[in-house]
């Protein structure tokens, strides 16, 4: 079964159209990308994935079960995590409690547990601290754990972003535009970042993009949208050569 199975879904503002019968299947430990023109409904199909937007058609399952309906705290509960394509930290926090924000909201201690300090509020807050380590190692901010995020160059922000994505441990992931506003180098180490993500943590991926170079190097899979319509999928060599996709957004020269 899909790990994620999207079908008919579409949504209208007013009179526009801005999704339109979009059908998209994720295996576990797929590494997909939905790439598409400004303005083409990719950002929109995230927002419906999680719960920001209802649907005006169709449905959304996460291994067999509907995610229509639920806020955007349960679907997150279920397992998908996002970041954002205008980055949304907690800039007056440090590195650290920015991850640690997102793992209070699995923590197994409650409000009470916090308040009467029992033992498991210690075990438990000595675990999130060292897991939030774990993954600033990983996203190459342990030496910023005490910085606050406001301070943070624009490439370790977006990084940032996704390791609080991480911390909710989702099974899920999608990014918007990880690369955004970064230079060659740092999307070259975001690439290898996320594939290692994905192999390390048994996840799935799907990632918002118009860095090709990200896209086409780091995806296995590629769904095309363009006026809220997927035009075309498949492997990036065949979205490479695919003349509706050149016409609509690749342009001749990648081609
Ligand atoms: N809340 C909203 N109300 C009205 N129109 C909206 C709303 N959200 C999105 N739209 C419209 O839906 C269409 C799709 O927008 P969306 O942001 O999903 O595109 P996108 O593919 O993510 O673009 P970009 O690559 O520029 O981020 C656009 O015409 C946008 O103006």
């Amino acid at each position: 079964m899909a790990l994620l199975s999207v079908s008919d879904l579409s949504i209208s503002f007013g009179g526009l159209r801005a999704v339109s019968n979009l059908n998209l299947e994720l295996n576990k430990n797929d590494l997909a990308g939905l790439i598409g023109p400004n303005g083409a409904g990719k950002t929109t199909a995230f927002n419906m994935l999680t719960g920001v937007y209802l649907p005006t058609e169709g449905d959304i399952k996460l291994d067999g079960k509907s995610l229509l309906g639920l806020k955007p705290y349960q679907i997150n509960h279920c397992g998908v995590a996002r970041t954002f394509q205008n980055i949304r930290l907690f800039g007056d926090l440090s590195v650290i409690d920015n991850l640690k924000i997102a793992y209070h909201s699995h923590a197994k201690y409650g409000v009470w547990g916090a308040i009467c300090r029992l033992p498991g509020f210690y075990s438990g807050e000595k675990e999130m601290y060292e897991k939030s380590m774990e993954l600033l190692k990983i996203f190459k901010l342990e030496h910023k754990w005490e910085e606050l995020a406001n301070n943070l160059p624009y490439g370790e922000q977006r990084r940032l972003e996704i390791a609080r994505a991480m911390a909710t441990q989702p099974r899920l992931l999608l990014l918007d535009e990880p690369a955004a506003g970064m230079n060659p180098q740092e999307t070259h180490e975001l690439m290898e970042m996320i594939h290692w993500i994905r192999d390390q943590f048994d996840l799935t991926i799907l990632l918002i993009e118009h860095d090709m170079s990200l896209v086409m190097g780091v995806c296995e899979k590629i769904y095309v949208l363009d006026y809220g319509q997927i035009i075309a999928q498949g492997t990036p060599e065949e979205i490479k050569n695919n003349r509706r996709v050149i016409e609509a957004y690749l342009g001749e020269e990648a081609s």
